[in-house]
């Protein structure tokens, strides 16, 4: 190996560069960014976003279950408790905030991305393969890193909006995906066409599961009526950009 053959996973991003960009730059981040993600739309995105939080915990089970170390299987449970942690309080508030009630929720079928990504994660638990497993994580998690750092240093009052961007990038969120990426870089190149056939799939349904938020809003979805609309912007407090 010589210095200037490319991480297993950055080769993988080239290979996918044009998905992968499409994810990156969505609507989606641009709007969310914005503060301007219509409340049908994000109230849509997160009803169907916690499905797929709920197959992701799984699927972190399923890699503690096939990691090769004990190293690694420590830090996966670790990374499975930071996980179930905010991110469930978050969902909620926003339910609350959008008027997404359990009633409305449960009638809300699976969009097409949610079905397809429930399938994959279902699919790399089941294969039992650490490193099939490893490469929806990394896309998962490495995909939304990436048009997180993109974010402007202003970000929309709303906390909606707001805490979905910061979520997704502070540092115990880029040492997780750093984390993830060496994994699969470890054992990648040992599983080359299964790591790089469910990375593949994995960003192909990141870039629909954006699209059906704006082909799938949650119509019935209504804010609550408690207090004006949050308006204007708020200076970011923590992030110290490079
Ligand atoms: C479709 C979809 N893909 C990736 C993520 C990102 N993500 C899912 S679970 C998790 C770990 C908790 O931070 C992260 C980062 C998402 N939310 N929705």
């Amino acid at each position: 190996m010589t210095d200037t053959q490319p991480r297993f996973t950055d080769a993988l991003r080239h290979a996918h560069a044009e998905t992968w960009d499409a994810v990156v730059r969505h609507r989606f981040v641009r709007e969310l960014f914005a503060g301007s993600v219509p409340d049908t739309v994000m109230a849509g995105y997160l009803v169907q976003d916690y499905r797929f939080f709920d197959d992701f915990i799984r699927l972190l089970g399923a890699a503690i279950c096939a990691a090769d170390s004990t190293d690694a299987r420590i830090t996966l449970a670790r990374v499975a408790g930071e996980v179930a942690g905010d991110e469930n309080t978050y969902f909620l508030r926003c339910f609350e905030a959008l008027g997404a009630d359990e009633p409305l929720r449960a009638e809300t079928p699976d969009s097409p991305a949610t079905a397809g990504f429930l399938a994959l994660m279902r699919e790399a638990v089941a294969s039992q393969n650490y490193a099939a497993i490893l490469a929806v994580l990394v896309v998962a998690e490495w995909s939304y890193l990436s048009w997180a750092r993109t974010a402007p240093a202003t970000l929309p009052q709303d906390f909606v909006h707001a805490e979905w961007v910061d979520l997704h990038d502070g540092p115990e969120f880029r040492e997780r995906v750093a984390f993830l990426r060496a994994e699969l870089d470890r054992v990648g190149p040992g599983e080359e066409s299964v790591a790089a056939d469910f990375f593949g799939r994995a960003i192909a349904l990141e870039r629909d599961f954006f699209d059906d938020a704006y082909a799938h809003p949650l119509t019935a979805a209504r804010r609550a009526a408690s207090g004006p609309e949050p308006s204007g912007t708020v200076r970011r407090p923590r992030r110290l950009r490079a």
